[in-house]
Protein backbone atom coordinates (compact mmCIF):
# COMPACT_ATOMS: atom_id res chain seq x y z
CA UNK A 1 0.00 0.00 0.00
CA UNK A 2 1.21 3.38 -1.29
CA UNK A 3 -0.08 7.09 -0.70
CA UNK A 4 0.63 8.52 -4.11
CA UNK A 5 0.67 12.43 -3.16
CA UNK A 6 1.65 13.12 0.55
CA UNK A 7 -0.30 16.15 2.50
CA UNK A 8 1.79 18.97 2.72
CA UNK A 9 2.20 18.65 6.47
CA UNK A 10 4.10 15.43 5.67
CA UNK A 11 6.25 16.93 2.67
CA UNK A 12 7.00 19.90 4.77
CA UNK A 13 8.36 17.47 8.10
CA UNK A 14 10.21 15.60 5.29
CA UNK A 15 13.76 16.89 5.69
CA UNK A 16 13.66 16.38 9.27
CA UNK A 17 13.33 12.39 8.61
CA UNK A 18 15.57 12.81 6.09
CA UNK A 19 18.54 14.29 8.94
CA UNK A 20 17.55 11.08 11.12
CA UNK A 21 17.61 8.84 7.98
CA UNK A 22 21.14 10.42 6.84
CA UNK A 23 22.70 9.99 10.72
CA UNK A 24 21.92 6.01 10.06
CA UNK A 25 18.83 5.89 11.98
CA UNK A 26 15.08 4.72 10.94
CA UNK A 27 12.20 7.92 11.09
CA UNK A 28 8.20 7.27 10.29
CA UNK A 29 5.17 9.14 10.65
CA UNK A 30 2.96 7.87 12.91
CA UNK A 31 -0.78 7.84 14.81
CA UNK A 32 -3.64 10.38 14.00
CA UNK A 33 -2.37 12.01 11.14
CA UNK A 34 -1.32 8.71 9.18
CA UNK A 35 -5.05 7.32 10.09
CA UNK A 36 -6.38 10.34 8.46
CA UNK A 37 -4.64 10.82 6.22
CA UNK A 38 -5.44 7.36 4.47
CA UNK A 39 -9.21 8.60 5.48
CA UNK A 40 -9.08 11.43 3.44
CA UNK A 41 -9.32 13.93 6.48
CA UNK A 42 -7.93 17.09 7.06
CA UNK A 43 -4.51 16.34 9.55
CA UNK A 44 -3.20 18.84 12.44
CA UNK A 45 -0.26 17.91 13.81
CA UNK A 46 2.22 15.33 12.73
CA UNK A 47 4.25 12.91 14.66
CA UNK A 48 7.00 11.09 14.09
CA UNK A 49 8.51 7.86 15.70
CA UNK A 50 12.04 7.04 15.54
CA UNK A 51 15.13 4.93 16.10
CA UNK A 52 17.36 7.22 17.47
CA UNK A 53 17.25 7.49 21.25
CA UNK A 54 16.74 11.44 22.69
CA UNK A 55 19.77 12.24 23.13
CA UNK A 56 20.84 11.36 19.68
CA UNK A 57 18.21 13.33 18.07
CA UNK A 58 19.16 16.17 20.13
CA UNK A 59 22.65 16.11 18.19
CA UNK A 60 21.11 16.24 14.79
CA UNK A 61 19.22 19.17 15.13
CA UNK A 62 19.91 22.85 16.44
CA UNK A 63 16.87 23.43 18.38
CA UNK A 64 14.75 21.18 20.24
CA UNK A 65 12.74 21.29 23.35
CA UNK A 66 12.60 18.52 25.82
CA UNK A 67 8.92 18.15 25.79
CA UNK A 68 8.26 14.35 26.91
CA UNK A 69 11.95 13.54 27.33
CA UNK A 70 11.51 9.93 29.80
CA UNK A 71 9.06 9.36 27.21
CA UNK A 72 11.32 9.60 24.53
CA UNK A 73 9.53 12.75 22.80
CA UNK A 74 11.54 15.87 21.51
CA UNK A 75 9.91 18.27 19.61
CA UNK A 76 12.24 19.57 16.88
CA UNK A 77 11.77 22.89 15.90
CA UNK A 78 11.91 23.69 12.09
CA UNK A 79 10.35 26.80 10.37
CA UNK A 80 8.18 27.70 12.66
CA UNK A 81 6.92 24.88 12.81
CA UNK A 82 7.32 22.01 16.08
CA UNK A 83 7.09 18.08 15.49
CA UNK A 84 7.11 15.94 18.09
CA UNK A 85 9.53 13.28 17.95
CA UNK A 86 9.70 10.21 19.77
CA UNK A 87 11.86 7.41 20.34
CA UNK A 88 10.62 4.26 19.77
CA UNK A 89 9.52 2.44 23.38
CA UNK A 90 8.03 -0.25 25.19
CA UNK A 91 6.26 -0.03 28.03
CA UNK A 92 5.81 -1.78 31.39
CA UNK A 93 4.15 -1.37 34.68
CA UNK A 94 0.75 0.66 34.37
CA UNK A 95 0.97 -0.01 38.19
CA UNK A 96 -1.96 3.43 38.00
CA UNK A 97 -3.26 2.38 34.60
CA UNK A 98 -2.72 6.04 33.59
CA UNK A 99 1.18 6.27 32.55
CA UNK A 100 4.14 3.40 32.23
CA UNK A 101 5.76 3.09 35.45
CA UNK A 102 9.20 2.39 32.88
CA UNK A 103 9.49 2.89 29.35
CA UNK A 104 12.60 0.78 27.49
CA UNK A 105 13.74 2.55 24.62
CA UNK A 106 14.29 0.16 21.59
CA UNK A 107 15.56 -0.04 17.84
CA UNK A 108 12.59 -2.01 16.75
CA UNK A 109 9.38 -0.09 14.65
CA UNK A 110 7.26 -3.53 14.90
CA UNK A 111 7.97 -3.01 19.17
CA UNK A 112 6.84 0.50 19.17
CA UNK A 113 3.69 -0.11 17.06
CA UNK A 114 2.73 -2.56 19.10
CA UNK A 115 2.71 -1.01 21.95
CA UNK A 116 0.03 1.59 20.49
CA UNK A 117 -3.71 1.70 21.48
CA UNK A 118 -5.84 0.75 18.00
CA UNK A 119 -4.93 -0.94 15.23
CA UNK A 120 -5.73 2.44 13.08
CA UNK A 121 -3.18 4.46 15.31
CA UNK A 122 -0.68 2.12 14.28
CA UNK A 123 0.36 2.82 11.12
CA UNK A 124 3.35 3.70 9.95
CA UNK A 125 3.99 6.17 7.25
CA UNK A 126 7.48 6.54 5.04
CA UNK A 127 8.17 9.49 3.09
CA UNK A 128 8.02 7.90 -0.13
CA UNK A 129 4.19 7.41 0.84
CA UNK A 130 4.87 3.73 1.58
CA UNK A 131 2.68 2.21 4.67
CA UNK A 132 3.85 -0.01 7.65
CA UNK A 133 0.67 -2.41 8.57
CA UNK A 134 1.84 -5.23 11.40
CA UNK A 135 -1.46 -5.87 12.71
CA UNK A 136 -3.97 -5.12 9.94
CA UNK A 137 -4.35 -1.43 10.41
CA UNK A 138 -5.49 -0.97 6.89
CA UNK A 139 -8.31 -3.83 6.93
CA UNK A 140 -9.83 -2.25 9.86
CA UNK A 141 -9.44 0.89 8.40
CA UNK A 142 -11.18 -0.31 5.73
CA UNK A 143 -14.07 -2.30 7.30
CA UNK A 144 -14.57 1.36 9.62
CA UNK A 145 -13.75 -1.17 12.88
CA UNK A 146 -11.85 -0.16 15.85
CA UNK A 147 -9.72 -2.84 17.18
CA UNK A 148 -7.48 -3.18 19.83
CA UNK A 149 -3.76 -4.21 19.26
CA UNK A 150 -3.87 -7.45 20.70
CA UNK A 151 -5.45 -7.89 23.87
CA UNK A 152 -7.77 -5.37 24.52
CA UNK A 153 -7.31 -6.22 28.25
CA UNK A 154 -4.16 -5.82 28.48
CA UNK A 155 -4.29 -2.72 26.28
CA UNK A 156 -7.41 -0.85 28.74
CA UNK A 157 -5.14 -2.17 31.91
CA UNK A 158 -2.31 -0.16 30.56
CA UNK A 159 -4.34 3.18 29.93
CA UNK A 160 -7.98 3.42 31.17
CA UNK A 161 -8.64 6.32 29.09
CA UNK A 162 -8.43 4.20 25.54
CA UNK A 163 -11.50 3.44 26.66
CA UNK A 164 -12.80 6.87 25.99
CA UNK A 165 -10.83 7.15 23.32
CA UNK A 166 -12.42 4.49 21.19
CA UNK A 167 -15.84 5.98 22.00
CA UNK A 168 -14.44 9.60 20.35
CA UNK A 169 -12.78 8.07 17.39
CA UNK A 170 -15.86 6.05 16.88
CA UNK A 171 -17.95 9.29 16.91
CA UNK A 172 -15.70 10.77 14.85
CA UNK A 173 -14.81 8.76 12.44
CA UNK A 174 -18.66 6.89 12.11
CA UNK A 175 -16.50 3.61 13.01
CA UNK A 176 -18.24 0.47 14.90
CA UNK A 177 -16.15 -1.00 17.64
CA UNK A 178 -15.01 -4.72 17.52
CA UNK A 179 -16.83 -6.80 19.93
CA UNK A 180 -13.87 -7.82 21.40
CA UNK A 181 -12.79 -4.49 22.34
CA UNK A 182 -16.11 -3.93 23.45
CA UNK A 183 -15.82 -6.60 25.64
CA UNK A 184 -12.75 -5.52 27.20
CA UNK A 185 -14.77 -2.24 27.92
CA UNK A 186 -17.11 -3.86 29.42
CA UNK A 187 -14.88 -5.06 31.78
CA UNK A 188 -12.76 -2.58 32.38
CA UNK A 189 -15.26 0.17 32.62
CA UNK A 190 -14.49 1.01 36.86
CA UNK A 191 -10.63 1.66 35.64
CA UNK A 192 -11.86 4.80 34.32
CA UNK A 193 -12.27 6.35 37.89
CA UNK A 194 -9.00 6.57 37.79
CA UNK A 195 -8.25 8.64 35.23
CA UNK A 196 -7.74 12.22 35.50
CA UNK A 197 -10.70 13.92 34.96
CA UNK A 198 -9.45 16.64 32.72
CA UNK A 199 -8.20 13.59 29.60
CA UNK A 200 -11.65 12.10 30.07
CA UNK A 201 -13.62 15.86 29.85
CA UNK A 202 -11.63 16.17 26.82
CA UNK A 203 -11.93 12.80 25.43
CA UNK A 204 -15.63 12.67 26.05
CA UNK A 205 -16.23 16.45 24.69
CA UNK A 206 -14.83 15.34 21.49
CA UNK A 207 -17.00 12.36 21.43
CA UNK A 208 -20.35 14.80 21.30
CA UNK A 209 -18.77 17.21 19.02
CA UNK A 210 -17.63 14.20 16.53
CA UNK A 211 -20.12 13.90 13.66
CA UNK A 212 -21.27 10.68 14.49
CA UNK A 213 -22.07 11.53 18.11
CA UNK A 214 -24.44 7.98 18.65
CA UNK A 215 -21.87 6.01 17.58
CA UNK A 216 -19.35 6.35 20.29
CA UNK A 217 -22.94 7.23 22.72
CA UNK A 218 -23.56 3.14 22.19
CA UNK A 219 -20.98 2.21 23.05
CA UNK A 220 -20.49 4.80 26.29
CA UNK A 221 -24.13 3.35 27.48
CA UNK A 222 -24.11 -0.37 26.48
CA UNK A 223 -20.67 -0.85 28.01
CA UNK A 224 -21.79 1.00 30.90
CA UNK A 225 -18.90 3.53 30.89
CA UNK A 226 -21.01 6.66 31.52
CA UNK A 227 -21.78 5.45 34.79
CA UNK A 228 -17.84 5.69 35.48
CA UNK A 229 -17.82 9.77 34.90
CA UNK A 230 -18.52 12.77 37.30
CA UNK A 231 -22.44 12.79 37.96
CA UNK A 232 -23.39 10.93 35.12
CA UNK A 233 -25.08 8.35 36.88
CA UNK A 234 -28.66 8.93 37.48
CA UNK A 235 -28.95 10.58 33.64
CA UNK A 236 -29.32 6.78 31.90
CA UNK A 237 -32.42 7.29 30.34
CA UNK A 238 -31.84 11.19 29.03
CA UNK A 239 -28.31 9.45 27.49
CA UNK A 240 -30.32 7.35 26.10
CA UNK A 241 -32.50 9.56 24.11
CA UNK A 242 -29.63 11.50 23.04
CA UNK A 243 -28.33 8.43 21.50
CA UNK A 244 -31.63 8.10 19.54
CA UNK A 245 -32.07 12.14 18.96
CA UNK A 246 -28.74 13.27 18.37
CA UNK A 247 -28.30 12.99 14.42
CA UNK A 248 -24.91 15.24 14.34
CA UNK A 249 -22.66 16.36 16.77
CA UNK A 250 -22.51 19.69 18.61
CA UNK A 251 -20.74 22.83 17.16
CA UNK A 252 -18.41 23.47 20.26
CA UNK A 253 -17.48 23.10 23.72
CA UNK A 254 -20.38 25.18 25.47
CA UNK A 255 -23.11 23.49 22.98
CA UNK A 256 -22.24 20.43 24.48
CA UNK A 257 -22.73 21.29 27.87
CA UNK A 258 -25.63 23.06 27.15
CA UNK A 259 -27.19 20.22 25.43
CA UNK A 260 -26.54 18.07 28.57
CA UNK A 261 -27.64 20.80 31.30
CA UNK A 262 -30.71 20.88 29.16
CA UNK A 263 -31.34 17.72 28.50
CA UNK A 264 -30.87 16.77 32.11
CA UNK A 265 -32.81 19.71 33.32
CA UNK A 266 -30.41 20.94 35.64
CA UNK A 267 -31.02 23.68 37.61
CA UNK A 268 -28.49 26.74 37.55
CA UNK A 269 -26.79 25.37 40.99
CA UNK A 270 -26.73 22.16 39.52
CA UNK A 271 -24.98 23.12 36.14
CA UNK A 272 -22.45 25.15 38.35
CA UNK A 273 -21.74 21.68 40.20
CA UNK A 274 -21.43 19.54 37.47
CA UNK A 275 -19.35 21.71 35.08
CA UNK A 276 -17.10 22.34 38.63
CA UNK A 277 -16.86 18.31 38.98
CA UNK A 278 -15.77 18.01 35.07
CA UNK A 279 -12.91 20.67 36.19
CA UNK A 280 -14.17 23.36 33.82
CA UNK A 281 -13.09 26.72 33.28
CA UNK A 282 -14.89 29.36 35.24
CA UNK A 283 -15.73 31.24 31.30
CA UNK A 284 -17.86 27.64 30.14
CA UNK A 285 -19.45 27.57 33.48
CA UNK A 286 -21.19 31.12 33.01
CA UNK A 287 -21.67 30.39 29.18
CA UNK A 288 -23.65 27.56 30.35
CA UNK A 289 -25.46 28.58 32.54
CA UNK A 290 -26.94 31.70 30.61
CA UNK A 291 -27.39 29.43 27.61
CA UNK A 292 -29.63 26.88 29.08
CA UNK A 293 -31.97 29.27 30.30
CA UNK A 294 -32.52 30.38 26.89
CA UNK A 295 -33.09 26.79 26.16
CA UNK A 296 -35.69 26.26 28.48
CA UNK A 297 -37.55 29.23 28.08
CA UNK A 298 -37.14 30.84 31.01
CA UNK A 299 -35.07 33.83 30.49
CA UNK A 300 -38.33 35.80 30.35
CA UNK A 301 -36.99 38.10 33.46
CA UNK A 302 -35.35 40.99 31.85
CA UNK A 303 -32.04 40.39 33.75
CA UNK A 304 -32.07 36.42 32.33
CA UNK A 305 -32.56 37.61 28.87
CA UNK A 306 -30.34 40.92 29.15
CA UNK A 307 -27.40 38.34 30.33
CA UNK A 308 -28.31 36.34 27.11
CA UNK A 309 -28.23 39.61 24.72
CA UNK A 310 -24.98 40.87 26.35
CA UNK A 311 -23.33 37.95 25.54
CA UNK A 312 -23.50 38.75 21.96
CA UNK A 313 -25.17 36.10 19.13
CA UNK A 314 -22.84 33.29 20.22
CA UNK A 315 -24.59 31.65 23.32
CA UNK A 316 -28.47 32.93 21.31
CA UNK A 317 -27.32 30.62 18.70
CA UNK A 318 -26.25 27.75 20.93
CA UNK A 319 -29.15 27.92 22.67
CA UNK A 320 -31.30 27.38 19.41
CA UNK A 321 -28.91 24.74 18.47
CA UNK A 322 -29.50 22.48 21.57
CA UNK A 323 -33.09 23.51 21.25
CA UNK A 324 -33.09 21.96 18.23
CA UNK A 325 -31.09 19.12 19.15
CA UNK A 326 -33.73 18.54 21.49
CA UNK A 327 -36.46 18.51 19.36
CA UNK A 328 -37.94 21.34 21.45
CA UNK A 329 -39.23 23.81 18.91
CA UNK A 330 -42.24 24.17 21.18
CA UNK A 331 -40.61 25.95 23.27
CA UNK A 332 -40.52 28.84 20.79
CA UNK A 333 -36.81 29.64 21.61
CA UNK A 334 -36.16 31.05 18.15
CA UNK A 335 -38.91 33.64 18.37
CA UNK A 336 -37.99 34.62 22.31
CA UNK A 337 -34.51 34.65 20.98
CA UNK A 338 -35.78 37.28 18.75
CA UNK A 339 -37.29 39.34 21.70
CA UNK A 340 -34.27 39.40 23.26
CA UNK A 341 -32.82 41.04 20.31
CA UNK A 342 -35.15 44.02 20.82
CA UNK A 343 -33.88 44.72 24.30
CA UNK A 344 -32.02 47.65 25.00
CA UNK A 345 -31.69 47.67 28.64
CA UNK A 346 -32.20 45.06 31.73
CA UNK A 347 -32.37 47.54 34.60
CA UNK A 348 -33.56 51.12 35.65
CA UNK A 349 -29.79 51.49 35.82
CA UNK A 350 -29.57 51.28 32.58
CA UNK A 351 -32.23 53.73 31.74
CA UNK A 352 -31.48 57.01 30.04
CA UNK A 353 -33.14 59.21 32.64
CA UNK A 354 -33.10 59.50 36.26
CA UNK A 355 -34.79 60.19 39.12
CA UNK A 356 -33.10 63.14 39.21
CA UNK A 357 -34.03 63.99 35.72
CA UNK A 358 -37.73 63.61 36.57
CA UNK A 359 -37.44 65.86 39.19
CA UNK A 360 -35.89 68.22 38.35
CA UNK A 361 -39.04 68.44 35.17
CA UNK A 362 -41.31 69.24 38.20
CA UNK A 363 -42.39 66.05 39.61
CA UNK A 364 -42.74 65.06 42.94
CA UNK A 365 -40.71 62.76 44.77
CA UNK A 366 -42.28 59.95 45.98
CA UNK A 367 -44.76 56.77 44.70
CA UNK A 368 -45.73 58.41 41.58
CA UNK A 369 -42.18 58.75 40.72
CA UNK A 370 -41.08 55.47 41.48
CA UNK A 371 -44.13 53.90 39.74
CA UNK A 372 -43.20 56.55 36.71
CA UNK A 373 -39.58 55.07 36.67
CA UNK A 374 -41.07 51.34 36.38
CA UNK A 375 -43.48 51.99 33.70
CA UNK A 376 -39.82 53.03 31.47
CA UNK A 377 -38.40 50.67 32.65
CA UNK A 378 -41.15 47.80 31.30
CA UNK A 379 -41.58 49.93 28.11
CA UNK A 380 -37.71 50.04 27.19
CA UNK A 381 -37.65 46.47 27.57
CA UNK A 382 -40.29 45.42 25.82
CA UNK A 383 -39.25 47.45 23.15
CA UNK A 384 -41.81 50.51 22.96
CA UNK A 385 -39.83 53.29 23.87
CA UNK A 386 -36.63 54.00 22.63
CA UNK A 387 -34.06 54.27 25.79
CA UNK A 388 -33.30 58.24 25.13
CA UNK A 389 -33.43 60.54 27.78
CA UNK A 390 -36.02 63.46 25.65
CA UNK A 391 -38.10 60.09 24.58
CA UNK A 392 -38.65 58.76 28.15
CA UNK A 393 -38.98 62.22 30.08
CA UNK A 394 -41.86 62.72 27.74
CA UNK A 395 -43.39 59.65 27.99
CA UNK A 396 -43.12 60.05 31.54
CA UNK A 397 -45.27 63.19 32.24
CA UNK A 398 -47.77 61.39 29.70
CA UNK A 399 -48.12 58.41 31.96
CA UNK A 400 -48.62 60.57 35.05
CA UNK A 401 -51.12 63.12 33.59
CA UNK A 402 -53.10 60.11 32.49
CA UNK A 403 -53.05 58.66 36.03
CA UNK A 404 -53.84 61.72 37.06
N1 LIG B 1 -3.71 6.48 25.28
C1 LIG B 1 -3.06 6.46 24.14
C2 LIG B 1 -2.82 7.65 23.44
C3 LIG B 1 -2.11 7.61 22.26
N2 LIG B 1 -1.63 6.42 21.78
C4 LIG B 1 -0.85 6.38 20.52
O1 LIG B 1 -0.29 7.65 20.25
C5 LIG B 1 -0.76 8.18 19.01
C6 LIG B 1 -0.92 9.70 19.10
O2 LIG B 1 -1.79 10.04 20.17
P1 LIG B 1 -2.83 11.25 20.11
O3 LIG B 1 -2.27 12.41 19.40
O4 LIG B 1 -3.33 11.43 21.52
O5 LIG B 1 -4.08 10.64 19.32
P2 LIG B 1 -4.32 10.52 17.77
O6 LIG B 1 -4.56 9.08 17.44
O7 LIG B 1 -3.21 11.19 17.04
O8 LIG B 1 -5.69 11.29 17.54
P3 LIG B 1 -5.94 12.87 17.30
O9 LIG B 1 -6.19 13.01 15.86
O10 LIG B 1 -7.12 13.20 18.12
O11 LIG B 1 -4.68 13.60 17.77
C7 LIG B 1 -2.05 7.43 18.76
O12 LIG B 1 -2.39 7.40 17.40
C8 LIG B 1 -1.68 6.05 19.30
O13 LIG B 1 -0.88 5.36 18.39
C9 LIG B 1 -1.87 5.26 22.48
O14 LIG B 1 -1.47 4.19 22.04
N3 LIG B 1 -2.56 5.29 23.66
MG1 LIG C 1 -2.52 13.25 17.41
Amino acid sequence: MRIETLPEEFVKAQPIIDTIEAAGYEAYYVGGSVRDTLLGLPIHDVDIATSAYPEEVKSLFKRTVDTGIEHGTVMILDHGTGYETTTFRTESGYQDYRRPDSVKFVRSLKEDLNRRDFTINALALKTDGSIIDYFDGLKDLKAHRIRAVGDPEKRFNEDALRMMRAVRFASQLNFVIDPETVAGIKHHGGLLTKIAVERIHVEFVKMLLGQWPAMGLDVFMETGLYQYCPDFKPYQAQFNQLRTELKSGMSNETAVWTLLAAAFNLSSKQVNQLLKDWKSANQLIEDVQVAVKAVHGIATHSVDAWLVYQTGNELLSIANEVAQKLGQSSYETAALLDQYGALQIHSKKALAITGQDLMAAGIKPGPQLGRALNFLERQVVEGQLDNQNKTLLEAAINYLNEKA
